[in-house]
Order: structure tokens, then C-alpha cells, then sequence
């Protein structure tokens, strides 16, 4: 008897990928991750569907050149003892916790119910929903107004430094780096809020969230490229392959130990004034990127991932002043949407622009700096939060985040 065909795949060949799934489902981390993508989304049985994990150890953090997920919320913790002690004992808890949230799990409550529960409960059987949390570093982590809270001073990364300040930058003071960034992405908005918070309660006595952001991004079916909220697709020229990332991603030599393997996260909160692009013609939108605005395909080429004929595009616009920095960075942006602006009635919405780079002060800052002197871009955009990061390597099994930056100090 032939066997039963299920969705493309026979009985069979279904029950042994099941028998895979499980084991590495039993395992836990990226095996079950593996596992489930044999089967591809439509093949997956549907108590797995929102399951899939992705592994919080490894020789780099998640979370940077992973897929995007659809959900981004990234908080800022201001480190409120001097303690390296207590420092110490929330990385731990936050390890722990990160590992069992990027495995679907939550905290188990010690059975006295005259307690809070030990886990907020929000993300009980939801799954992973390919769950990452990435944790980075700011300067005032290392140096706090002159003062080396926790004797790391020595250890600050080569390259961590403010984002100087741009011409057209109108930074509210509110969003200041702060000593420690915790990026949580989710393809479900619920499981990555419920990590943040978590990660929130753990700090409890040690730090403090000073600001939160909310950013959603939403790709066609097909590996599509997604589109920002001025409608045209971004990410078209980020396919970065496997071999690219440790010339543009990963820090390496002239970096202290613990940076070897991670990665400098570049934020800006960049708020898109969508009333004035409205009123823009296809024209002028087209021009400013350089690009058709249905298609994608650059100005003089035909396909969205042709070549860009930089000689085509007109001389500011963004994606001509991308190219004539002649560096590369790998972005993963997400949109954001507030409240209505009270003065003006108009929207609040953008983009919450996050890149991640070797060496920002080579790649980075540059291509900021001539994108704010020319871009005409600028004249629909104005940049309201500037951070940046240093993101330690991976963790291993067994230790927790920022463990080699502050052993034997
Ligand atoms: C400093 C770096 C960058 C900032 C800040 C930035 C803001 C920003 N970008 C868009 C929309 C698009 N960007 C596109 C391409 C693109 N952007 C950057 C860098 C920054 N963008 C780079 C390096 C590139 C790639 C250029 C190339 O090599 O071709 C595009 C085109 C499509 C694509 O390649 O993704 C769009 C669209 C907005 C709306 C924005 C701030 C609000
Ligand atoms: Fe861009």
C-alpha cells in the first residue's frame, strides 16, 4: 500500500520528521529550530506552528544576522548600584531566563501563593515564536560621568563611543543610551513584550528600563522584502551572505577578548513625517531613493536586486550616497507608530534604524554623517534618538551575558 501523502510530504516521511522534531524538541535550542524548518511552515503540525526556537548560546548572540522577526521592542537600563555583585547576579538571572524564554518556557512560581507569580504569565503556551534577546553595552557602562562603577573602564571596546552629533539631529534628551540595551525580537508581539518585562522584573534593586521602543515590520510571503511606511521596500541591498559577515559584522583583532565575535549595534530613531511625504509626487519619492517605488529596481536597471548604475541615480539621493561611502553595514530596521503629535495633529511614526557593524567609527559614522549633510532624505526625516552599543560575542552554555568582560576584575 502506498503510503498517505500529507501536505506534499508522504505519512512516512512525516512521522520520521515528527520523530526528529521531538528529539530536538527534547533537546531544546537551535535543533528544534532545524527540525521544524525541514518541514517547512505549511508542514508543521499546528501545536508547533508558533514554536519555532531559535537558540539563545552560540559563538555569536542571536538576534543580529538572524531573519528579522516581525516584532521589535528594545529597552535602554540605566544600572542603578555600584555593586558588581548585584550586577553580576541580574546577568545571571537574565541568562537564565533568556535561555528558557528563547525555549518557549517561563518561570515556575515556588508554590506559595501568597507570592506573586514568579513569571507574568503572558506568554504561557504561545510557543517561541522564534524568540531572540541581544544584549549590547553603552559607553557609560565602561565610564559613568568619569566614574568606573564596576573596574570595566580598562575593557571598553576600541570603537564605543557617542555617535557625535549631526547637523540635522533633533535628539530628545529623553533617549539617552543608557548603560545596557536589550534588543527582543518575536514573530509574536505578546512573547517579545512578555521577555522585556520579564527581563524588567528580574532587574528589580539593579537597573531601571529608561525608555522602551515598539517596532513592528511586516514581509510579503516569498522572502519578499518588506516595505518602510514612506511604501517603498528597504532591505534590498542587505542580502548579506554567510562570508560577508566577518568582514562587516563581527569585531576581531584589536578588540578586547569578550568583543571578539560580537558586534556594535548603531540605533537612531528616525521619525518619517508621512503627512509631507504624502503630498510628495512619485516623482519626487522615486528620487529620493533612487529607486522605483513599486518595483524596487534601482534607477537605469530593470530588477530589484540588479546592479545599481550609480551614474543613473540622481547625485543626493540616499541610496547614491550610501554607495559613494563605500561601506557596508547590515541593517535591521523596524517601523514604529505612536501617538498624534498634540501641538500639530500629525502622525508619529518612523523608523527605529538599527545597523550592526564591526567598526562603527569606520562604517557607521561616515555614511551617517554624508547622508546628513546631502541626503534628501532629510527634508522627510528628522532623527530624534542616537545610541550605540557594543554587543559581546555569544554565550556559552553554562555562562552568563558580559561574563568574559567582567571576569577576574
Ligand atoms: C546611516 C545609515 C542609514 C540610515 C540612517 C538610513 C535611514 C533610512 N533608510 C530608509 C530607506 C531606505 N534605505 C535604503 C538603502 C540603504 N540605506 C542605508 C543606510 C541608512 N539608511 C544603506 C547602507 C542602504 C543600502 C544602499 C545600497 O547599497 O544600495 C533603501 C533602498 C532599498 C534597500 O537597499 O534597502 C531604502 C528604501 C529610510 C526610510 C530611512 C530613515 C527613515
Ligand atoms: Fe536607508
Amino acid at each position: 500500500m502506498q503510503p498517505k501523502k500529507d501536505a506534499g510530504i508522504s505519512r512516512r516521511e512525516f512521522l520520521k520528521l515528527s520523530a526528529v522534531a521531538a528529539a530536538a524538541l527534547a533537546v531544546g535550542g537551535g535543533g528544534a529550530g532545524a527540525a521544524l524548518s525541514m518541514f517547512g511552515q505549511s508542514n508543521a503540525p499546528a501545536a508547533l506552528s508558533n514554536d519555532e526556537r531559535l537558540n539563545f548560546y552560540g559563538a555569536h548572540q542571536a538576534g543580529i544576522i538572524t531573519a528579522q522577526q516581525k516584532y521589535l521592542y528594545l529597552g535602554s537600563f540605566r544600572i542603578i548600584t555600584d555593586s558588581k555583585a548585584d550586577l553580576i547576579s541580574m546577568l545571571k538571572e537574565w541568562t537564565k531566563f533568556s535561555t528558557l524564554a528563547a525555549a518557549g518556557g517561563y518561570r515556575k512560581s515556588s508554590g506559595n501563593n501568597l507570592l506573586p507569580p514568579a513569571d507574568s504569565g503572558e506568554a504561557m503556551d504561545l510557543g517561541a515564536a522564534k524568540l531572540t534577546i541581544t544584549y549590547g553595552f553603552g559607553e557609560s557602562f565602561f565610564l559613568d560621568d568619569g566614574k568606573d562603577r564596576f573596574g570595566a573602564a580598562g575593557r571598553k571596546p576600541s570603537h564605543l563611543s557617542r555617535i557625535p552629533r549631526m547637523p540635522k539631529d533633533h535628539l530628545d534628551p529623553a533617549f539617552q543610551a543608557g548603560d545596557i540595551a536589550v534588543q527582543v525580537c518575536a514573530d509574536d508581539q505578546q512573547i517579545a513584550f512578555h521577555a522585556l518585562r520579564n527581563l524588567i522584573r528580574l532587574a528589580s534593586g539593579t537597573a531601571i528600563l529608561n525608555w522602551m521602543e515598539e517596532g513592528f515590520t511586516s514581509a510579503p510571503p516569498d522572502g519578499k522584502t518588506p516595505r518602510n511606511l514612506f511604501g517603498f521596500k528597504d532591505g534590498t541591498a542587505n542580502k548579506l551572505h554567510q562570508s560577508d559577515f566577518d568582514e562587516v559584522v563581527w569585531a576581531g583583532t584589536g578588540e578586547p577578548e569578550w568583543m571578539r565575535g560580537g558586534s556594535y549595534l548603531a540605533y537612531r530613531k528616525i521619525r518619517m513625517l508621512l503627512e509631507v511625504w504624502d503630498r510628495s509626487s512619485l516623482k519626487a519619492q522615486e528620487d529620493t531613493f533612487g529607486r522605483s517605488k513599486e518595483s524596487g529596481a534601482a534607477y537605469g536597471a530593470v530588477g530589484e536586486f540588479d546592479p545599481v548604475p550609480v551614474s543613473e541615480q540622481p547625485v543626493d539621493s540616499h541610496v547614491a550616497l550610501a554607495k559613494q561611502s563605500r561601506q557596508s553595514i547590515h541593517r535591521r530596521a523596524y517601523s514604529y507608530t505612536g501617538a498624534i503629535e498634540p501641538r500639530t495633529g500629525q502622525l508619529d511614526a518612523g523608523l527605529l534604524f538599527l545597523s550592526y557593524q564591526r567598526n562603527p567609527q569606520e562604517q557607521f559614522i561616515p555614511m551617517l554623517r554624508l547622508m546628513q549633510s546631502r541626503d534628501r532624505l532629510n527634508e522627510y526625516t528628522q532623527h530624534i534618538a542616537s545610541a550605540l552599543y557594543a554587543c559581546p560575542a555569544g554565550v556559552r552554555e553554562g555562562e552568563y551575558i558580559g561574563q568574559s568582560l567582567l571576569k577576574d576584575i
